[in-house]
């Protein structure tokens, strides 16, 4: 017959042996029933003793009546009702030893006993040591039990205070009693105690006794046999069902419900705990903790379940060795120093013992069964059995989930690292990449910021690459500044970087790089930093590191981290390759724009040079001019040029510029007065994308765009004053910012400003600012009025009439002497542009070899000068202006722009008509 040791049940497929098992078991039962009878004849026919025909015919009918006992109390009645004939017995007490074999227990007394003592004595869990009665029992070994020997009921009282059985024998009358000993073979089966008063005591006649005491042995012997059986039989069924319920649990709750529900009364113990050894096979953790224990020692028991704990204490060590269930006494262990924690929190719950079991497969120690018991008595050797058949059950099922919340685990992290490839695998920018992040990495580690430093080669440098936008220190000016800069390593850190050479979680307690991490520390003392290197293949290395208020709780995932600055890893390669991408397109896209604008420059500038081919002009005031413009081209000097418009302000411009040592790159114009003064800055400076509304993409500016030219700066008394500060700035400082951008760029520019305003009176009258005056007034040049040199005009017309018979394809070769008169006397306000412009017109109106005609405005030749010298005196510029304009849109009919416009006949752009109209006060209602 198998042992539950030897026969352990273990899994679903060992339910047939199981089966098969059992099936002998009730076998046996059957077959030893059958068994006792003939057993007893057999007995009392070998057996060699003397008995007359009047005992025998007893023994007989005892036999008979003892076959018939199904258990322990029939055999008790029957031999209590026997011994009471022919002894004449007062009472009988039948002790039986307990499985440890060194205590016994009053086990059985017949009926009419307990009736008679009212029950006060009953014959469950009466324990006594053994050596209470030990003088006596051993005396009855030594004299092999069939005497007639009675002994003192008074002399045992005080050996048995916890029961008091012989006091109440004493108390009955019964002062005698005399002992039988219960052997099989050399074993011990317990003792039958035969209890007289004084009179009554008999002839105990110990052939009969010994007949007697034989029957009883063997009938006894037979019934432990079928208890032993029945118990394995129910062992060995609770076990089936134990298996068959255990090996179903998947998880740590149900087996807790399974515990509680299955195990804890059949035990008998307070509450459980298993724990489970680490893979460093010196701590363990708590697996599952009995709730009942949870709810009474709240925190301290939740301590238990989140820390791990050290194996080598006294229990565990010794649990560890052997495959026996083994008792502590609580009052015991907690006396030692610094008991562990599951011994002090159970002493204090008043556990009296703890049993252990180790929870092995073969020989590899999964765990421990930790067993908490009130009350030492309650662990009997069956359980003792039991409990050792039962922890192999639960090791499988403990390393069953244990293996299943280890592949879930897997699970878990295999479908969070997707998740987190997922969400950071289609970014590409660097913005959306740390919010990303931020988010991922808190929801995984539950960091509370992060910043990913890229490290130069040598890692000596750092730049801070990737952060969290909503960290404290991300709005730390220092950290900000450090945004776009490489920075040497602190010795500190660098110490640290070269000590990681595989990623792994680092602490940075000390190693903190900014000032503001450690203030956001300081602040939250909980809040240490960690790092952990991350390998950028071709790029170098990188360290992430981020504020986490606990290690261990960091440490268990680092894995996992591992994992994800893998991903990482790759998102920054991604994105820097992107960023060099979108650099190089940017500087592709500058370049692409640069000689987009360059050519249409030079478009202008091939169209300007053929208009500005030559300068004509034989006035004293043209030969003064041409000195000036000699002297200063082969100069940087700032040109500041004077004159009414039209007087050929840019023509001398451009040959300044044409006659320098920048003539071979751009003359960059900018009219001051066309430009709306919001657009003039981002113009004159350029833009970032997305600087202000409608920047759609980065821009350079004008002064980017003359580097090593020359700007050109027209209409320079137009510039609103807040503008003219930047360019007072730019001139000083020669770099500009453009709108919307971090750092300045150094340009190389020479400065031509332009204007027909009188900029000193405009100083004067605080318009413009005297120190960019000053600034652009190095070198003037001031051109003279048409009127006032009035002797170019025959070669100034001559010139334009070439120019536009070959444009207009006409064949004019003269110009008649009224057309002439009429254009000498003509006061030209608009100067050589309006002269210009006039001829053209005159030759598309003309017809014949001689221009015959000059078309002045109103129609009526001469006109306009025909106001008196005082009249004129009495103006200033603008009035004169003004006038003027007034005059050539009401000769439009108030049209502006188109040929024949008044634009047109004033020989300006009709953005440069628009801006004086606007800054001379013309209104619609001063033209009717
Ligand atoms: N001395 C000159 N010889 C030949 N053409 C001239 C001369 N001066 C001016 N022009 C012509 O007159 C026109 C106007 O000249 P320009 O644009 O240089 O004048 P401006 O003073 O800059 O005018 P504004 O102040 O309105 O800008 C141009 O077509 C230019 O070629």
């Amino acid at each position: 017959m198998s042992t539950p040791n030897s026969a352990p049940v273990s899994s679903n497929g060992e339910s047939k042996e199981l089966s098969e098992l059992l099936k002998n078991h009730f076998s046996t039962i059957e077959y030893l029933s059958e068994r006792f009878k003939d057993e007893l004849k057999n007995h009392l026919a070998t057996e060699n003793f003397q008995a007359d025909e009047g005992e025998k015919t007893i023994l007989l009918d005892l036999s008979n009546e003892i076959a018939e006992a199904k258990n322990k109390e029939d055999l008790t009645e029957a031999v209590h009702s026997k011994l009471k004939t022919f002894f004449k017995i007062n009472g009988l007490t039948i002790i039986l030893p307990n499985n440890d074999q060194q205590t016994y227990q009053i086990y059985m007394f017949p009926q009419e006993i307990r009736k008679m003592f009212r029950n006060t004595v009953t014959n469950e869990k009466n324990s006594f040591d053994y050596s209470e009665l030990k003088p006596l029992l051993d005396k009855l070994t030594t004299i092999d039990a069939h005497v007639e020997v009675f002994y003192d009921t008074s002399e045992y009282i005080d050996r048995d205070p916890g029961t008091n059985y012989f006091k109440h024998w004493f108390e009955k009358g019964w002062e005698k009693f005399a002992v039988v000993s219960l052997k099989m073979g050399e074993e011990s089966l317990g003792y039958i105690l035969l209890h007289f008063e004084k009179l009554s005591m008999g002839n105990l006649r110990s052939n009969l006794l010994k007949g007697i005491s034989s029957q009883f042995s063997v009938a006894l012997s037979n019934i432990n046999k079928m208890d032993e059986a029945l118990r394995r039989k129910n062992e060995m069924e609770l076990l089936l069902s134990i298996n068959t319920g255990i090996a179903s649990l998947r998880n740590i709750e149900e087996l807790a419900k399974f515990i509680k529900d299955r195990f804890k009364k059949l035990l008998g113990c307070s509450h459980t705990m298993i724990a489970v050894c680490n893979e460093d096979g010196l701590t363990f953790n708590a697996f599952l903790l009995d709730e009942d224990a949870r709810e009474k020692a709240q925190p301290v028991y939740l301590d238990l379940k989140n820390s791990s704990h050290i194996v080598n204490d006294t229990v565990l060590s010794k649990t560890m060795q052997t495959e026996i269930p083994l008792i502590f006494d609580l009052e015991e262990l907690s006396k030692q120093k610094n008991p562990p924690l599951y011994i002090k929190i159970n002493k204090d719950l008043k556990q009296q013992v703890l049993l252990t079991i180790r929870l092995a497969k073969g020989d590899e120690v999964v765990g421990f069964w930790l067993i908490y018991f009130k009350n030492k008595d309650t662990i009997t050797a069956e359980k003792l059995k039991f409990i050792q058949s039962l922890s192999h059950q639960l090791c499988i099922s403990v390393a069953n989930i244990l293996a299943n919340q280890e592949i879930k685990s897997r699970e878990d992290e295999k479908s969070r690292l997707l998740k987190f490839s997922n969400a950071i695998a289609p970014l590409r920018d660097k913005e959306l990449l740390s919010d990303m992040l931020k988010i991922q990495l808190c929801e995984l580690f539950n960091i509370s910021d992060f910043v990913i430093y890229l490290l130069s080669v040598d890692r000596l440098k750092f730049l801070p690459f990737l952060y969290d936008h909503d960290s404290d220190f991300s709005r730390d000016p220092e950290f900000i500044k450090g945004l776009d800069t490489w920075t040497d390593l602190p010795d500190n850190f660098r110490a640290l970087i070269y000590a990681i050479d595989s990623p792994s979680l680092s602490e940075l307690r000390c190693e903190r790089i900014h000032q503001s991490q450690n203030k956001t520390s300081e602040r939250d003392s909980n809040v240490s930093r960690y790092g952990m290197l991350i390998n950028l293949g071709i790029d170098g290395n990188a360290v992430i590191s981020f504020a986490h208020p606990d290690f261990k709780q960091l440490k268990s995932k680092e894995e996992l981290l591992k994992s994800i600055c893998s991903q990482i890893s790759v998102a920054l390669s991604n994105i820097m390759a992107n960023e060099k991408v979108n650099r190089q397109l940017i500087e592709i896209d500058r370049y692409k724009k640069q000689l987009e604008e360059e050519t249409v420059y030079l478009k202008e500038e091939i169209e300007v040079n053929q208009n500005y081919a030559e300068i004509i002009g034989e006035s004293a005031a043209m030969q003064k001019t041409f000195r000036l413009v000699a002297q200063v081209a082969s100069s940087d000097s700032t040109v500041l040029i004077l004159g009414e418009t039209g007087t050929g302000k840019e023509l001398i411009a451009r040959a300044i510029h044409n006659n320098s040592p920048r003539k071979n790159k751009l003359m960059v114009k900018v009219n001051c007065a066309a430009l709306p003064a919001n657009l003039i800055e981002s113009e004159l400076f350029g833009h970032e994308k997305g600087s202000f509304t409608g920047a759609t993409e980065r821009r350079i500016g004008k002064f980017e765009l003359a580097n090593n030219g020359t700007l050109f700066l027209d209409e320079i008394g137009e510039m609103p004053l807040e503008l003219q500060v930047k360019l007072l700035r730019a001139l000083q400082e020669r770099e500009i910012e453009r709108v919307g951008g971090r750092g300045t760029i150094k340009v190389d520019v020479r400065i031509i400003a332009a204007t027909n305003r009188e900029l000193e009176k405009e100083v004067d009258e605080g318009r413009f600012r005297s120190d960019l005056y000053y600034r652009l007034n190095i070198f003037p040049i001031y051109l003279s009025a048409l009127r006032e040199r009035k002797e170019d005009i025959p070669m100034l017309a001559t010139h334009f009439i070439n120019r536009y018979s070959k444009k207009t394809g006409r064949q004019i070769d003269t110009i008649g002497n009224k057309a002439m008169q009429d254009m000498i006397q003509y006061r030209w306000p608009g100067n050589i542009r309006e002269l210009e412009h006039l001829i053209e017109r005159s030759i598309l109106l003309s017809s014949g070899n001689t221009l015959k005609q000059i078309h002045l405005p109103s129609g009526r030749p001469g006109n306009i000068s025909a106001v008196s010298t005082s009249e004129i005196l009495l103006k200033t510029i603008d009035e004169n202006e003004c006038e003027h304009i007034l005059r050539i849109l009401k000769y439009c009919n108030g049209r502006k722009s188109g040929p024949g416009g008044a634009a047109d006949i004033l020989g300006v752009p009709p953005s440069t008509l628009n801006s004086k109209i606007k800054r001379l006060g013309i209104k619609k209602e001063h033209l009717v």
